[in-house]
């Protein structure tokens, strides 16, 4: 039963709702890709969290598309085989036995369980991984990588059929060679080539951190190109956030109207992102 009292909460919260309306408005009919790294699926309650706001950005009128990483779960398997494995500009070295280990953590494990996560919330999650349906056609990204693609043709059919059907689709980052190779993609390159091809109002690039940082610690809320290339050449941008802002500029080269990187661990991040005038972390859009 509703509580017909007038109070602080219910004040804070008809504000809430006043200030969501012209954004609700706003991305009804949307595109939104959302990234989630291995680094911000944190523990169940996150995830159903995470899975909530994903479903409720469906029913309000979004097609968000999940494109996941699951880096750190890959670690712990290829660690219980003893496969080493060495990380070049924040992507993996991958050979013949390290794809199989990412294809069977990726596909497996990761993919199906926010596919559960959004279920149990009521939506209907649906997992691919790059090689159904064609979505994503790989080139070696750089024979020094191996086994590492770079997308090279997004057939995103298969994305629309889904939005027809009010699904959600999980995609986990692997493609398909000419030569029916199959290739480890990092998650941010996935998500930003899908984000291209759908031309996704919205790319959110969810890490384990609250934006990119300057040299002093600072997270810079606006980034231009320019600066994100100076950042990379000073190294004050390293690891696993190379392939994040080289994945904001390309997405953003190929269409995509804003990316965000931003803290996935954070409570409802994604909601508050889109739905509030409190955008957080790092915003990259076309000057
Ligand atoms: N300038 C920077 N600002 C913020 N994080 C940075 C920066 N340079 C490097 N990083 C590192 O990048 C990490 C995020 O990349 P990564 O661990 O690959 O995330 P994910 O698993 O979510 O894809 C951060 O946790 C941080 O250690
Ligand atoms: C080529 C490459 O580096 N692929 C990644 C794919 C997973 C990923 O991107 O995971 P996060 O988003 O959690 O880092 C890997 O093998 O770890």
């Amino acid at each position: 039963m509703k509580k017909r009292q007038m109070n602080r909460d219910w004040i804070a919260t008809a504000r809430t709702l006043s200030e969501a309306l012209p954004y609700l408005q706003r991305y009804d009919g949307s595109i939104v890709v959302i990234k989630l790294g291995g680094n911000a699926m944190g523990s169940d309650e996150a995830m159903d969290t995470f899975a909530r706001d994903v479903v409720l950005m469906q029913q309000v009128g979004v097609n968000p598309v999940i494109v996941h990483g699951g880096g750190p779960m890959i670690n712990q398997m290829l660690d219980k085989l003893d496969i080493k494995s060495d990380f070049v500009g924040g992507k993996r070295v991958t050979d013949e036995a390290t794809i199989e280990v990412v294809e069977m953590v990726l596909s497996g494990r990761v993919n199906k369980r926010i596919v559960q996560a959004i279920n149990a919330q009521g939506g209907k999650g649906v997992g691919l991984s790059g090689k159904d349906a064609s979505l994503i056609t790989c080139d070696p990204a750089d024979p020094a990588l191996g086994l590492v693609g770079n997308p090279s043709e997004i057939n995103t059919s298969i994305l629309h059929t889904l939005f027809n059907d009010d699904a959600i689709p999980v995609i986990a980052p692997l493609g398909a060679g000419r030569n029916g190779e199959t290739f480890n993609i990092n998650g941010d390159t996935a998500a930003g080539a899908i984000a291209a091809a759908l031309k996704a109002d919205r790319l959110l690039l969810l890490t384990d951190i609250d934006g990119v940082r300057d040299e002093s610690g600072e997270v810079v809320t606006e980034l231009t190109a320019d600066q994100i290339r100076q950042m990379t050449r000073e190294g004050t941008i390293s690891g696993g956030m190379i392939p994040k802002t080289e994945t904001a500029l390309a997405a953003i080269d190929g269409g995509v109207r804003a990316v965000v990187i931003l803290d996935g661990r954070a409570p409802n991040a994604v909601l508050l992102e889109l739905y509030t005038e409190h955008g957080a972390g790092s915003l990259i859009r076309p000057r």
